[in-house]
């Protein structure tokens, strides 16, 4: 059965520093936390993360910069070590981090497929329904047989998140990258993502825009300062980090102690 669980996990990232101390930011709401051990500096970007996904979980990531969600999304996906706690997961996890792994901007869509497809062991005789697929999906027209490194943030949004979800994966982590695409690939995706998460699939989403989270995810969790902060309906996590960051919600939301999202 396909699931992805991490268990009072922690990373801390070793740092060089040689800066004065200048005491924490406006409202303290900024990054992990900054500690030393044994004359060394550290940043804590993640702490007692309690996390078990199962199967048909649309879970979206929200929280300030530097509250610990790539690094979240990097840890679940095995890219980080934990420097506590445990990962545990059955499935085959795929990422969409920024760009597809192994893209090559100078080869034109077409050529990335097949190159892609290859690296992923995609059977040849799929090449042919995977392109069309990713064609139909991305509507990139002619620019398809363009280079990638020619398309807007939003067109290799398009494209990668197209051909992430035509291999077969149980797991897919997605960063950011989602929300450089439109309203109206959202909504394409939205319905994608519905499909992968009825046959099982679990997703990942990190990102910003409430309206992305609303339109793919079903629960979300707030991060802050490298802790799950809440966790709960979209709406209202959205609403949690709205307060939040205005100041009416402080402190780690008791439900957050629960491993379920
Ligand atoms: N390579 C690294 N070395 C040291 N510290 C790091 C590194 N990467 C991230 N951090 C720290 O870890 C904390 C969490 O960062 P992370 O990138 O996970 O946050 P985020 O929520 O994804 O932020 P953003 O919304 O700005 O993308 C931050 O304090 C950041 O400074």
């Amino acid at each position: 059965m396909t699931h992805i669980e991490l268990t009072k996990a922690g990373v801390d990232y070793p740092v060089m520093r040689s800066g004065r101390d200048r005491g924490r930011g406006v409202g303290d709401l900024l990054g992990g936390t900054i500690f030393k051990m044994e004359s060394r500096t550290f940043v804590r970007a993640l702490d007692n993360i309690n996390l078990d996904l199962r199967e048909g979980v649309r879970l979206g990531l929200i929280g300030n910069n530097g509250s610990g969600k790539s690094t979240l999304l990097r840890t679940l996906a095995g890219i980080l070590p934990l420097s506590r706690g445990t990962r545990t997961y059955s499935g085959k996890i795929l990422t969409l981090f920024s760009t597809v792994a192994g893209i090559d901007l100078r080869l034109t869509g077409l050529e990335n497929v097949q190159r892609l497809a290859a690296l992923h062991q995609l059977d040849p005789k799929r090449i042919p329904d995977v392109v069309e697929d990713i064609v139909d999906f991305t509507e990139l027209g002619d620019f398809f047989d363009l280079p990638v490194g020619t398309y807007s943030a939003g067109m290799r949004a398009r494209f990668g998140f197209a051909f992430m979800t035509a291999l077969e994966a149980d797991i897919l982590l997605i960063d950011e990258v989602i929300g450089a695409g439109d309203k109206r690939f959202h909504s394409k995706a939205e319905k994608r993502l519905e499909t992968f998460t009825a046959s099982g699939g679990i997703i990942v989403v990190a990102s910003h825009s409430t309206a992305v989270l609303s339109a793919l995810c079903t629960r979300a969790v707030v991060m802050r300062k490298g802790r799950i902060a809440f966790r709960g309906s979209v709406p209202k996590a959205s609403a949690f980090f709205t307060a939040s960051e205005t100041g009416g919600a402080t402190g780690d939301d008791p439900s957050a102690e629960q491993p379920a999202a």
